[in-house]
């Protein structure tokens, strides 16, 4: 296999600096340049606590996906920005490995048209930990069984969306397997505004938002005399790499554009 020529957006960010710590592990990656709100110009190994990339990092994503020669971008930004460059990647013909989360489904739809329109293929993923892959799959299988479900997701405070990409994703897997229907007591009535969480359909989405917590899912199935708790954590950003790489090397063959890691497992 030929060298991968990557992009990252975000390089500072949690989880774009654990992208760059992975593609300075793997010969078959390299890193061409990187997109930041800041330090234009500059080299990434100028910046204090990133790994010594000769590569440039550019604030002008536009400029960026149109000069710099690049088969993958890895967007770890924001949905804002995340949205805005993977868009300008598939109409630059660089292929979008997107990490980001917070883009509404208009949004996705509107992606996965221009990916085939351009014939570029492309993965966005919600999460690329094989173990919340695993977890919501797992999910998904059982919901055919416990139609009553409600999903408590845990994120660290700094986080931008909610609920989670992951929580979204999973309630899209149940809602394949689930009727619509009403959860709890017909003439249940919320006296603190919030109390039962987001509504999908009838199941409930629930977010929390703590110091010192990283990412973590229950997804809690109810039946008669009985409960099922599938249960996922990543305790450290490391575990989604993995994810990252195998997405970066995958998307190279692809060409349209896929939501979620699950399609790229065997
Ligand atoms: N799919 C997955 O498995 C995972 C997805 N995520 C998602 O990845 C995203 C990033 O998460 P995380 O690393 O924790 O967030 P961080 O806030 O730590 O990092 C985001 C980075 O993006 C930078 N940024 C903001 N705007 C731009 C822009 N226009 N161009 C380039 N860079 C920009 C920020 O810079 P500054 O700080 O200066 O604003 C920051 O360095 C989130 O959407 C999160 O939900 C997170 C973990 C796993
Ligand atoms: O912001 C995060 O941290 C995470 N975001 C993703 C999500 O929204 O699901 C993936 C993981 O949960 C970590």
């Amino acid at each position: 296999m030929s060298e991968i020529k990557v992009i990252v957006a975000g390089p500072r960010g949690k989880m774009g600096s654990e992208a760059l710590k992975m593609i300075e592990k793997q010969p078959a990656l390299s890193l061409s340049a990187c997109i930041d709100r800041k330090h234009e110009g500059r080299k990434v190994s100028d910046i204090d606590g990133l790994p010594p990339f000769d590569a440039v990092i550019y604030t002008d994503a536009e400029a960026c996906l149109r000069q710099v020669d690049a088969d993958v971008l890895i967007d770890l930004t924001t949905p804002e920005n995340g949205y805005k460059h993977t868009k300008l990647a598939l109409e630059n013909g660089v292929r979008p490995v997107v990490g980001t989360t917070g883009f509404t489904r208009e949004q996705l739809d509107e992606l996965m048209q221009l990916s085939e329109e351009k014939k570029t293929g492309a993965v966005i993923a919600p999460n690329f930990a094989i173990g919340a892959v695993l977890m919501m799959q797992f999910a998904k299988w059982a919901a055919k069984h416990f139609p009553d479900v409600e999903i408590i997701e845990k994120h660290h405070d700094q986080k931008l969306d909610a609920p989670s990409g992951t929580a979204v994703k999973t309630a899209e897997l149940i809602k394949e397997m689930r009727e619509p229907h009403h959860q709890g007591h017909t003439d249940e009535k919320e006296t603190l505004e919030g109390a039962r969480g987001a509504d999908v359909e009838g199941m409930k989405i629930h977010s929390m938002r703590l110091p010192g917590l990283v990412a973590h899912q229950e997804v809690i199935f109810g039946g008669l005399g009985e409960t099922l708790t599938v249960k996922h954590d990543s305790i450290h950003r490391e575990s989604f790499m993995s994810g990252v790489k195998l997405a970066t090397e995958k998307v190279m063959d692809l060409d349209v554009l896929v939501y979620g890691l699950e399609y790229l497992l065997d």
